[in-house]
């Protein structure tokens, strides 16, 4: 599997602060990889560093395999990247930004047509100037031009802020449809139902450090489930003799399960000690992944 993006041991300190502490990951060919955290975690850090907004120093940054401290030039060639709000000139109107960015990256202007449409903004609405937009308006349309000369890696941060519904379905399937065609996608979401539907793996960052990494795969086989049992102290019995991870929120415990015997195998447990079901519901799996991650972390 080809490497696409190789961040290794990046360091990063504005002013005196150490804002990332030795981040380690890698976005592969044909994979899109979330990155998940806090508000405050380091991830616009990150993705700055990448990109290059920020210098940073050898062997930190790898696209397709070009070091980004003494080849950016080669290496940014590959890249794509919407970074933080959308960072358009406002008196310029949409048409313009697209020309201008495909001079950057010698894209020819007949190609850009698929963009436009892309885009989902009407003739009239890309004849306006960029102030006129609305914040999803200018999120696709930062989202075209991020796909001008076909990268083999885009960035993304926050990309879904500001989008309806429909536009954030269209997106989704916009980003499945790039995978498909070759390009890998580092992004940075606190849309976690969004991140877990797109994502082929996610990437967990806190304080500027990697927690975890786990694949969207991975997440679906383990079953989360959120149960009021009666009684409580049985059912934690229960649970530490299966090695269960249990959180207890209120009068409610939230449970997960790694495999679905793991979850046959606690539900015959229950019923042979005589623990009352009184409510089972299903829950989201990023979510508490996320819920149980964090709150570890804080240990
Ligand atoms: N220019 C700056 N000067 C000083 N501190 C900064 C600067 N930019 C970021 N930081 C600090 O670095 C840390 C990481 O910020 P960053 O924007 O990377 O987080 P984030 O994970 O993208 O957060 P959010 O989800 O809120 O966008 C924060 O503590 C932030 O205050």
């Amino acid at each position: 599997m080809e490497t696409i993006l190789e961040v290794k041991k990046l360091k990063k300190k504005i002013g005196k602060t150490e804002i990332l502490h030795d981040i380690s990951f890698s976005v592969f060919e044909n994979e899109i990889v979330g990155f998940v955290g806090p508000n405050g975690a380091g991830k616009s850090t990150t993705m700055k560093c990448i990109t290059g907004l920020f210098k940073v120093p050898k062997d930190m940054v790898y696209i397709m395999g070009k070091d980004m401290y003494d080849h950016h030039v080669e290496a940014l060639r590959y890249l794509g990247a919407s970074i933080e709000a959308p960072a358009l000139f406002p008196d310029l109107n949409g048409y313009d930004h697209f020309s201008m960015v495909a001079n950057w990256r010698k894209e020819k202007k007949e190609n850009l047509q698929e963009l436009y449409e892309l885009s989902g903004l009407k003739k009239e609405a890309l004849k306006r100037p960029v102030r006129t937009y609305s914040m999803g308006m200018k999120q696709r349309l930062m989202l075209s031009l991020t796909l001008i000369g076909s990268p083999k890696l885009l960035l993304l941060d926050e990309p879904l802020n500001g989008l309806d519904p429909q536009a954030t379905f269209e997106f989704r399937e916009k980003l499945l449809d790039l995978r498909k065609r070759n390009t890998s996608i580092l992004l940075s979401s606190h849309q976690l139902n969004e991140v877990e539907k797109i994502c082929d793996r996610i990437v967990f960052i806190k304080d500027g450090r990697i927690v975890n990494s786990i694949t969207t795969e991975a997440l679906q086989q383990m079953q989360y489930y959120t149960f009021q049992l009666q009684p409580i102290e049985k059912a934690r019995q229960v649970c530490k003799k299966m090695n269960l991870e249990i959180r207890e929120e209120g009068t409610h415990v939230s449970i997960r399960f790694d495999t679905p015997q793991i979850l046959n195998a606690f539900f015959k447990a229950v019923v042979s000690e005589n623990i009352d079901i009184i409510e089972v519901n299903s829950a989201d799996h990023l979510e508490q992944y996320y819920k149980n991650l964090y709150r570890n972390a804080e240990k």
